[in-house]
């Protein structure tokens, strides 16, 4: 695709997860509706290149997917090699691209076209929308003239640097679900009764799924559950699960708009864009944190909800069958305390946060 004369032209990176890749193409459908270019950096992985067929519109560029490992680990040379190689790739992808500025989406795969951007001249930008940031976006912050935060709490992690609380961007098609009967029947659901949705992000949670097979048989009667398992923990789940009534299992969603639309709660992992989706959408929760996330920073963001009143935080390793039933009992039987959860959850909404983070790239660009 040619650079067009004119067409402000942004690089992001948002390759590796659903958690950084989903913002990066809400930010993507922002930008080209300011009639804008942009070219997205994705990683080797499935759900990259998913994303790819399922919006042919933007011109997609893969780079290497970079895990970096323990610091004295013997990985760590083949990192660094990796990571200098991959950044002189970004260096010539922006050069072809004529980029006028790169956003990183965060992890290690942000780095290097950040890095790349700051090499050639042209201003870098960081998103984090953790409430605590990890490594990588603390370093990639260095390159960047300003970083993006999706929760106030991750200020404080970027001394110095002229930090904008944007939010987390959320995809357009969130904003218009389709109705509930339609959701449905999409998954072979009764639209009358109470429906809970298990979610472990766009990677799945084994754990979490092994605990609601356990609990339930002692969910309040009547509720309906969809459980999206993960790719990988999908067959296992369907074989557990099989003849319950009222209970659905699919491996990855690529329909999260129903999923959301037929759900009156949600039980998830707390990654930063499925609970971005939750605030967005007024949705109340369960929040179980990946324990070995890093720094365990699923727990930092379940705490944001949890203070606001938006969730109901269950540490892992202290959650059993029977806690969970009860809790989930809490929630599907008690519409008082479901509505309070969804009214909060609301609050802690930003709708506009796409918009924020290209206002805040072109103020930049505007002053070059
Ligand atoms: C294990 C881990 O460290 N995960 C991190 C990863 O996000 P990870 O991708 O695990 O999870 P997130 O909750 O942030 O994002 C999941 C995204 O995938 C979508 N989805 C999910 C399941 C599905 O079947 N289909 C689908 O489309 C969700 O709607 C959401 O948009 O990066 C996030 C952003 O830095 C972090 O907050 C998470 O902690």
């Amino acid at each position: 695709m040619e650079h067009s004369g004119g067409k402000t032209s942004l690089v992001i990176a948002c390759g590796g997860t659903g958690g950084h890749l989903f913002p990066g193409l809400a930010v993507a459908e922002e930008w080209t509706g300011r009639g804008r270019e942009v070219l997205l950096l994705v990683s080797e992985k499935k759900i990259d290149q998913e994303a790819r067929r399922k919006y042919p519109q933007y011109r997609f560029e893969t780079v290497p997917a970079i895990g970096k490992p323990a610091t004295f680990s013997p990985k760590m040379l083949p990192f660094l090699w990796k990571l200098w190689r991959t950044t002189g790739r970004c260096g010539s992808l922006l050069k072809e691209f004529k980029a006028d500025a790169v956003l990183g989406m965060g992890g290690f795969t942000s780095l290097p076209p950040c890095w790349a951007a700051k090499r050639a001249g042209l201003p870098a930008f960081v998103h984090d929308s953790n409430a605590l940031p990890g490594k990588a976006n603390r370093l990639t912050a260095k390159f960047c003239r300003k970083v993006f935060i999706g929760m106030e709490p991750a200020r404080s992690f970027f001394p110095g640097k002229d930090v904008v609380p944007t939010g987390t961007p959320v995809r357009a098609e969130m904003r218009t679900l389709p109705s509930r009967a339609e959701a449905a029947a999409k998954f072979g659901l009764d639209p009358s009764r109470p429906t809970l949705m298990v979610t472990g992000g766009s990677q799945g949670a084994r754990r979490l799924n092994s605990l609601v097979a356990m609990a339930f048989g002692d969910f309040p009667k009547g509720t309906q559950v969809l459980h999206i398992a993960g790719p990988l923990d999908q067959p296992r789940v369907e074989e557990e699960a099989a003849g319950r009534d009222g209970y659905r299992v699919v491996g990855f969603c690529d329909d999260m708009p129903s999923a959301y639309a037929v759900s009156d709660a949600v039980l998830s992992r707390s990654g930063a864009s499925s609970m971005t989706e939750l605030s967005f959408l007024g949705l109340p929760s369960i929040l179980v944190p990946f324990p070995y996330a890093a720094d365990d920073h699923q727990t930092r963001n379940a705490e944001v909800f949890e203070k606001a009143g938006a969730a109901f935080l269950e540490p892992e390793g202290a959650l059993d069958a029977a806690k969970l039933a009860a809790r989930v009992t809490t929630l599907m039987s008690d519409l008082q305390t479901r509505d309070r959860m969804a009214q909060a959850a609301r609050s802690l909404a930003v709708p506009d946060a796409a918009a924020r983070v290209c206002d805040a790239i072109e103020a930049t660009l505007s002053r070059k």
